[in-house]
């Protein structure tokens, strides 16, 4: 028995030719956008598929089995334990990952927006002028004051939504728009084009922060026109961090500085690249000029 299943151990893993451990860290980028992790998951499942057949061989003890004569049960239950502690840091990892991305998407995509659009930084920077003024900088508690501040960071993550798809699963049939889902279907939400959608917005594909200064947002929620922190129980937990942070940091960059796009041009050109995170297909590159030297 013991020879009959080293036929089925990653040989080229013990034998050195790196196949397998090729194939697995393949396989690991493509499912969760690492290798780091390939060679302690094959020792693994090397451990899994050498104890998995060892116990085959115990269970025709019978009622002795349960004593786990050889040790083999420990083994496995010592293995799983350690694949679940390796699977859950992945998760964490990401997790982390996905919480940063999101806010440095968002500001990237909003200092895009607004040096591509300088009548907005002209109306951003008088209502700081007006707010905030020249002498001292800009602090979390005059956020509240800067309404046209929120609806730029509004109408950035309409067009931008840094988490572009949500997923939801219906606990009972239900029928959306005449489409008939089964209960307990995984069913994706495109938040994205949700929020671009030419019936529910006017120039749906123009940065215009301006439709976002007499709207009522909340009848847009309700509605679910426009939700980029999603909606209901599992909506996001960060979202007040995640705009807290956004809005003081945007108003220090234009309080503070000019901006110009890479070779000196006035226009950054940017394009949204594929992944969950709306990111860019080449990073931003601008440059800031001190304006005021504020502290
Ligand atoms: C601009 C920034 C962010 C955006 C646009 C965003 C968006 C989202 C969206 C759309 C969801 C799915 C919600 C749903 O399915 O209804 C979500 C979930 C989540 N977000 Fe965020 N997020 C952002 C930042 C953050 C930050 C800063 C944190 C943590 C500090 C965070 C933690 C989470 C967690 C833990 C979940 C899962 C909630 C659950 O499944 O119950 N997010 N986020």
């Amino acid at each position: 028995m013991e020879f009959s299943l080293s036929f089925y151990r990653p040989r080229s893993f013990h034998g050195g030719n790196g196949r397998i451990e090729h194939g697995a860290r393949s396989l690991l980028r493509m499912a969760m956008s690492t290798t780091c992790d390939a060679q302690e998951i094959l020792v693994l499942v090397t451990e899994f598929l050498e104890v998995g057949g060892k116990i085959v061989v115990g269970d025709m003890l019978g009622p002795l089995r349960k004593l786990d004569l050889f040790g083999y049960g420990r083994r496995l239950a010592k293995a799983a334990k350690r694949f679940d502690g390796l699977v859950e840091r992945i998760m964490k990892e990401h997790e982390e990952k996905a919480r940063c991305d999101t806010t440095s998407m968002l500001l990237q995509w909003a200092m895009i927006e607004i040096i591509n659009h300088p009548q907005v930084l002209k109306k951003l920077r008088e209502e700081l002028n007006s707010v905030v003024g020249t002498e001292r900088l800009v602090k979390e508690s005059d956020v509240k004051k800067l309404k046209y501040l929120h609806a730029v960071v509004k109408e950035v993550i309409r067009l931008h939504p840094p988490a572009a798809f949500t997923i939801r699963q219906p606990a009972e049939d239900c029928n959306i728009n005449g489409y008939h889902i089964k209960s307990e279907t995984r069913t994706i939400i495109n938040i994205y084009a949700i929020m671009r959608d030419p019936e529910t917005w006017d120039k749906a594909l123009e940065f215009i922060p301006e439709r976002f200064m007499h709207s009522n947002i909340d009848q847009c929620y309700l509605n679910l026109k426009y939700f980029p922190f999603g909606i209901g129980r599992r909506s996001c937990p960060g979202s007040s961090l995640a705009l807290a942070v956004a809005h003081v940091t945007i108003a220090a960059l234009i309080q503070n500085f000019d901006w110009k796009a890479e070779g000196g041009r006035d226009r950054v050109e940017a394009e949204e690249g594929p992944g969950l995170t709306m990111g860019l297909t080449k990073p931003l590159v601008c440059y800031p000029m001190t304006r005021l030297n504020l502290v």
